[in-house]
């Protein structure tokens, strides 16, 4: 559909024995578009008051000002009743008004902040005189000021950006403009922007010399000879590993490839892990402030080539790979590694980047960790990624990504979009991403489509027309409209896999 939107959820038994008028269908089809919206603020950041935070907070600091402030907001959503009782919490909110046109509404697009409910304030008759109007708001504002304030600085240190990896954030800083500069002097050829903001500081290097210095550099040449002074090669904070469960033809190794020619082609790929397996360097956790690539504690597999770093959806293909390669421990690696990420970050990094921080991947997580028990029996891995299973489970059907829905029998459904924090260009991919933001003229319309296109990376199919009301337009980008069905599957399985 030209909105995005997908076609409603698959009807019951009873439904299907009774098929839906044209009346029906079409309120059906309103329901579906009453997706509700998660404000971002200019930072890309969800300006979302619900008291479920979609990370957790390891700064004390922070969390003891989340806590205050959840603590206010849940005492004002249980007010006691005339007669003693407290009310529920809210149910969140949805969208009032129904839309006829195809495309998002204004509505649905624009970045507000969520109101406090109305049913939440105290009833009048508990008052004895009621005080001015404007008195009576400041307890709001206040409330929604403080969760407001808590919950920034709870996505700030989540998504790696508090005081510790302020280093980290100047060198990305840094790293964009290298990036802006290079296409400038080199031309578009061949161009690469990734490579830019994978670049390591030298050994040695100072990060504000070579800031002074990118201001002075103009030609191919200057450009060559910055880069080289500067900066390491891309890649070079990853160490090659041998992983010491690789054998050249493991025994039980695809027991049923009867065919030579078949199992000499399966053994070339099974030899590749070799070639893509890596540690990161100890000089990454060491200095975190000189690289974009984030520490990891075990062995790695990247997927290759521009991709020098661990990606999540990518490590369920590897995962399964390894286990037909019989490379359990390499496997287990890999597993933990994603675990560590939730328990650093609150949910699985799309990739282990200092500028993958503000979005996912594909949920698969659980089925990973459901794969290597069934393969080994491991209950002790099991038991260690549980807790961080729960946590990302909590993270996908968090404000940030739930969506409620209404079906034909006013049931309500609670599903999940894809969602970014993020309302700039992707870092890795900058410069193309203002050459298409150029095609709008307000900085908000190149903020939504900054927003829907980081949203159509943490689906990982980047870029799928699935995502775009018209096909052949890369600036319809509308992933946070669309409801995937793939998605809700994972979400599902998550679930299932814990049975
Ligand atoms: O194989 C790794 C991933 O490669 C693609 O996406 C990644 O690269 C994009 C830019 O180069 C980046 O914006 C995105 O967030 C990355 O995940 C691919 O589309 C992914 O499916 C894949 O996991």
């Amino acid at each position: 559909r030209r909105d995005g939107i997908r076609p409603p959820p698959p009807r019951t038994d009873v439904e299907a024995s009774e098929p839906p008028t044209k009346k029906k269908r079409e309120a059906q089809l309103l329901h579906m578009r009453q997706v509700r919206s998660q404000g971002i603020d200019p930072n890309g950041r969800p300006r979302s008051a619900g008291a479920l935070s979609p990370v957790p907070n390891k700064n004390p600091r922070v969390a003891r000002k989340a806590q205050t402030a959840s603590k206010i907001i849940v005492s004002a959503f249980h007010q006691p009743t005339a007669g003693g009782e407290r009310k529920s919490p809210p149910r969140p909110r949805r969208l009032a008004r129904r839309r006829t046109e195809a495309e998002p509404s204004q509505q649905d697009t624009d970045v507000t902040p969520p109101q406090i409910p109305q049913q939440n304030r105290k009833p009048s008759h508990h008052r004895m005189a009621p005080p001015p109007r404007h008195l009576l708001l400041l307890p709001v504002l206040l409330l929604v000021s403080l969760l407001r304030a808590a919950q920034m600085e709870t996505v700030h240190a989540a998504a790696g950006e508090g005081d510790r990896d302020e280093g980290a954030r100047a060198l990305l800083a840094l790293l964009q403009r290298v990036q802006s500069e290079a296409l400038r002097a080199l031309g578009p050829r061949d161009f690469d922007p990734k490579l830019y903001v994978d670049l390591p500081l030298a050994p040695g290097a100072d990060r504000a010399a070579a800031e002074a210095a990118l201001a002075t550099v103009t030609t191919r040449g200057e450009m060559e000879a910055f880069l080289a002074r500067y900066f390491a090669r891309a890649g070079s904070d990853l160490v090659e590993a041998d992983p010491p469960d690789f054998e050249a033809e493991p025994r039980g190794f695809l027991p049923r490839v009867a065919s030579g020619e078949a199992r000499a082609w399966a053994l070339q790929v099974h030899a590749l892990w070799k070639d893509l397996a890596r540690r990161v360097a100890p000089s990454v956790a060491a200095r975190p402030d000189r690289h974009t690539l984030l520490p990891l504690p075990g062995r790695v597999v990247v997927p290759g080539s521009r991709f020098r770093e661990v990606y999540y959806w990518d490590s369920y293909w590897v995962v399964r790979g390894l286990l037909v390669s019989k490379m359990y421990d390499t496997a287990k690696d890999i597993v933990l590694n994603l675990v560590y990420l939730v328990e650093e970050y609150g949910f699985v990094l799309n990739g282990a980047r200092s500028y993958y921080t503000n979005r996912s991947q594909p949920p698969l997580l659980s089925s990973m960790v459901l794969e290597l028990y069934t393969a080994t029996g491991d209950l002790g891995l099991v038991r260690r990624a549980f807790p961080s299973l729960l946590k990302e489970h909590s993270f996908w059907v968090s404000e940030l990504h739930n969506v409620e829905i209404m079906d034909n029998h006013g049931r309500l459904h609670n599903l999940s979009r894809y969602q970014a924090m993020w309302n700039k260009p992707r870092p890795e991919s900058a410069t193309i991403d203002e050459e298409l933001a150029s095609k709008l003229n307000s900085t908000a319309a190149k903020e939504k489509l900054y927003h829907q296109i980081a949203s159509a990376a943490e689906s990982g199919w980047d870029f799928s027309s699935r995502w775009m009301s018209n096909s052949t337009d890369m600036t319809t980008l509308v992933t946070t409209f669309v409801i995937p069905v793939d998605l809700n599957t994972f979400i599902c399985k998550v679930r299932w896999n814990g049975t």
